[in-house]
């Protein structure tokens, strides 16, 4: 009898290989436990699946601003199988940890999602990953830190203030078409009950393809916008025993998701039909490019392309899906945001309103972009505090997540309650979730206790964006080396569109209201949805009346 040596040891060093990858993965999230539970936190929901099934159901504005209250600004939640979350909403900490890119990567599973996406850039927290953190840009798994900064270098002239003034012709045009829309919708009636939401997605998609590259999205005849409006329900949202136990493996093991799912099914096709139009658009360079239209990315890309970079096909399509995650449900989902808030509350509506009107009035004419982008001294006063303040409250990631790579000490400015201490000591490997939209934004001790009203006045007073944390006093763009590169760009398109729709239409809330519930849902994003209607998807009728 004879056996076969080489294949008993080569099953033997893969238990061998198994068994330490396994031991090493315990080792580390019993270290993270040990040194971490000192801090306070919430009882965990559930030792299988932590706090982020419950995270997942729950309603915006029911946990973290509780937690805050009794904890304190910093504190411990887990992920599945008890693998501990530092939320560190302590403003020095957050942007000690925003600030030192070197030490603070994106976590694991987020490059993970990003290569299945071509490294591309994106705040889709994808529903198979959705028990975990932010996914966002150029950043991908097998490249070093400076890569980031050279992908980010070359894509910056796309989005300087003076590329997204060049551009803004089209968010002008743009707010005037979705106007007309809704002008057609009222024709008969003096008011029409509107879904909001699908328009606003097609207004930011258009505004970021046929500024970005020169492609209106929107009315090509593939099923790209269909594929993209996916990104607001996500590929699989439903929480069923099956969903939660592949959040959970791949949560443990980020490659997991190189195995075929449904949401790598539907980003490989997403990325094929995009790739056939990039090529297309690549190929016929920007020579051709249309009159109402602009290809600010391609046209960067290309440059660097002469400028000897080599610059493959598939990185361009990566930048440009990445654009497109990141600059189109953004926008989208903070304008819904915000006429919901104008619809609820009609005496900021009609203020807002009336400071357009008597600009118009003074001026002859509607607010410019200059006026507009310097809102808070054209004039517009009123304009530019509605925006800080939806910003500020209406953010659009919950949070934004990193990782350490090495061990290190986290200075914080609000010393531990109980222990008085002043620094948090993070072992490698650590997840720190800083929380935005229900943490540094509305933290009471900048704030005041009306820190989660949406109250636009706070910002006419002097320097009160200092007090802040970040740019302008909001976490809402991120911080560091990784800042949103395109907030030029979302200010300006959000600014416009508020400019031209409060003029002409006036929002109020449906007769007989469905409650309208938030959810962090599909990516890394805020949404709506009717209460007792989830199943219905993302939707925000509201009532559009023409003045
Ligand atoms: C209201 C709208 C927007 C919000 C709230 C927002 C927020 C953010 C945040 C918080 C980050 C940093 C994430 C991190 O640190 O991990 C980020 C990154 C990024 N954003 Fe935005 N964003 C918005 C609109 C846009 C638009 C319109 C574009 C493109 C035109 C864009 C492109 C990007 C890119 C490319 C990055 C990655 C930057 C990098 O990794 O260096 N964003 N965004």
């Amino acid at each position: 009898m004879f056996f076969d040596f080489s294949s008993i040891s080569l099953a033997t060093t893969s238990a061998a290989v198994i068994s330490a990858f396994f031991v090493h993965k315990l080792y580390s999230r019993l270290t993270h436990i040990r040194s971490l539970s000192f801090l306070p936190g919430p009882d965990t929901a559930s030792y299988l699946w932590g706090d982020s099934v419950d995270l997942k159901k729950a309603r915006i504005g029911t946990r973290f601003p509780e937690w805050r209250k009794q904890y304190g600004p910093t504190y411990l939640i887990r992920e599945p199988l008890m693998e501990p979350v530092l939320v560190l909403g302590d403003p020095k900490g957050a942007l000690y940890v925003l600030n030192d890119a070197s030490k603070y990567h994106r976590p694991d599973i987020d490059k993970q999602v990003l290569d299945i996406l071509v490294g591309a850039c994106c705040h889709l927290k994808v529903s198979m990953a959705s028990l975990t953190r932010i996914p966002t840009l150029t950043e991908k798994k097998k490249l070093p830190g400076d890569d980031h900064a050279r992908r980010r270098k070359r894509l910056a002239p796309a989005l300087t203030p003076s590329s997204v003034k060049e551009i803004s012709s089209i968010f002008f045009d743009l707010s005037h078409r979705l106007s007309e829309n809704w002008e057609d919708k009222l024709s008969i009636e003096n008011e029409a009950l509107i879904d909001v939401s699908k328009q606003l997605h097609t207004f930011s998609l258009d505004a970021i393809s046929m500024t970005m590259f020169a492609y209106n999205l929107s009315a090509s005849t593939g099923t790209i916008p269909e594929l993209l409006s996916n990104i607001s329900n996500g590929p699989s949202q439903e929480d069923t025993m099956g969903s939660r136990f592949a959040a959970l493996l791949i949560s443990s093991f980020p490659s997991l998701l190189a195995i075929p799912n449904p949401m790598k099914t539907w980003a490989t096709k997403l990325r094929t039909e995009l790739g056939a139009i990039a090529k297309d658009v690549w190929d016929n360079g920007v020579d051709g490019v249309e009159v109402g239209m602009n290809a600010k990315v391609l046209e960067v890309l290309r440059q660097s392309s002469k400028n000897g970079e080599t610059m493959t096909r598939d990185e361009a399509v990566a930048e440009i899906i990445g654009i497109l995650f990141a600059g189109s449900e953004t926008v989208a989902n903070v304008m819904g945001e915000l006429l919901y808030e104008l619809a609820h509350k009609p005496e900021i509506q009609s203020k807002l309103r009336a400071e357009l009107i008597a600009f118009e009035q003074k001026h002859g004419g509607p607010p410019t972009y200059n006026d507009i982008v310097g809102s808070g001294k054209s004039g517009l006063e009123y304009l530019e505090a509605v925006t800080r303040e939806t910003m500020r409250c209406k953010a659009v990631l919950m949070d934004i997540s990193r990782q350490t790579v090495e061990d290190d000490i986290i200075p914080l400015s609000t010393p531990l309650p109980g222990s008085g201490q002043t620094s948090i000591e993070v072992p490698a490997g650590t997840t720190i979730s800083i929380p935005i939209r229900e943490g540094l934004n509305i933290e009471p001790s900048i704030w005041g206790d009306n820190a989660r009203d949406f109250v636009p006045e706070r910002w006419l007073e002097e320097g009160v964006g200092e007090r802040g944390v970040g740019i302008g006093g909001v976490l809402t763009f991120g911080d560091g080396a990784k800042v949103c590169i395109g907030r030029n760009f979302a200010l300006a398109e959000f600014k416009i569109l508020v400019s031209v729709l409060l003029c002409r239409f006036e929002f109020s809330p449906p007769k007989d209201a469905i409650p309208v519930d938030f959810y962090h849902l599909g990516g890394n994003t805020v949404k709506p949805k009717l209460r007792g209607r989830e199943s219905e998807g993302v939707q925000l009728p509201l009532i559009i009346r023409r003045i």
